[in-house]
């Protein structure tokens, strides 16, 4: 049985005049740690995709099962991070990290006191008090990691979180999230529009074909890529090549 696994999943967006089909046919299974990418034209159904394995929207048809179970919304077995931060503005950044486990109820002084831990280990000692409107972009990106990764979600699912940074923190960011989550064993599912940096970050990509979205080629990511950091990655011999074949198949999909 694998960690994460998709089978079968079909879905139709159903409007008032028409109805679209936004993803057809789509399985594949994750194992436990494992780091996969999704990269595709836009409108393929990637966020669709991320939003189902949430739990968020229904499919038409499949399921997607976390360790053999559905995945239910409100037990937060799956945590989500935007392109955008959405820390509230009024709270501090410490009562942002630690709304989602007390919503669920599960804030207890030792999940706090990990919760501060995380906070330091990502960088962002001595912030627990102040604002977000007082952080920098790439450091309000790290408190919402934070944030995600402090109701200790099984799945991370990485909806293009650093399409907004300026290129130096994104690839500092790239470096920290890679780490971090082999530092914990997560296991993560990143959209992101940037071949490179589904490369340097992935154990495996999936490239998606659109209208509707179909996988038309999964891409494994050579080990001697892997086991290097993410910046590191992008200066390997290897990526230039793989850039290359992931750039033709992506331009031969494009309408
Ligand atoms: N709520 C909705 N109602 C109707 N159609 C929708 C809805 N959401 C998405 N779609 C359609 O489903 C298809 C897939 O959309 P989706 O946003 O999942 O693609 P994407 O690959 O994430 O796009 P992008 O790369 O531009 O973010 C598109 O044709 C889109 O117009």
């Amino acid at each position: 049985m694998s960690f994460l696994q998709i089978t079968e999943i079909h879905h139709t967006y159903f409007t008032k005049n028409m109805a679209v089909t936004a993803l057809c046919d789509i399985s594949f299974s994750v194992e436990e740690g494992e780091f996969i990418s999704f990269l595709g034209p836009s409108g393929c159904g990637k966020t669709t995709l991320l939003s189902i394995i949430a739990g968020l929207v229904e499919p038409t048809l499949g399921h997607v099962l976390v360790k053999g179970n559905p995945v239910i919304p409100e037990e937060r077995q799956i945590g989500y991070m935007l392109q955008q931060d959405y820390l509230f503005p009024w709270k501090t950044i410490e009562e942002n990290v630690l709304l989602g486990l007390k919503l669920a109820g599960t804030c207890t002084p030792e999940k706090k006191k990990a919760a501060r831990q995380l906070l330091y280990d990502i960088g962002l000692p001595g912030v627990e008090k102040k604002l977000p409107k007082q952080l920098s972009g790439g450091m309000r990106q790290r408190a919402a990691l934070a944030r995600t990764l402090a109701a200790d979600p099984k799945v991370l699912l990485l909806d293009e979180p650093f399409s907004a940074l300026d290129y130096q923190t994104k690839l500092k960011l790239e470096d920290l999230v890679s780490a971090t989550l082999k530092g914990l064993g997560k296991t993560a599912v990143l959209v992101t529009h940037d071949i490179g940096e589904a490369i340097a970050m992935s154990d495996r990509v999936y490239l998606f074909s659109s209208s509707p979205g179909r996988i038309h080629r999964v891409f494994e990511i050579p080990d001697e890529l892997k086991a290097l950091t993410p910046f590191d990655a992008r200066n390997h011999e290897c990526y230039g090549k793989l850039f290359k074949e992931i750039w033709k198949e992506l331009e031969s999909l494009e309408p």
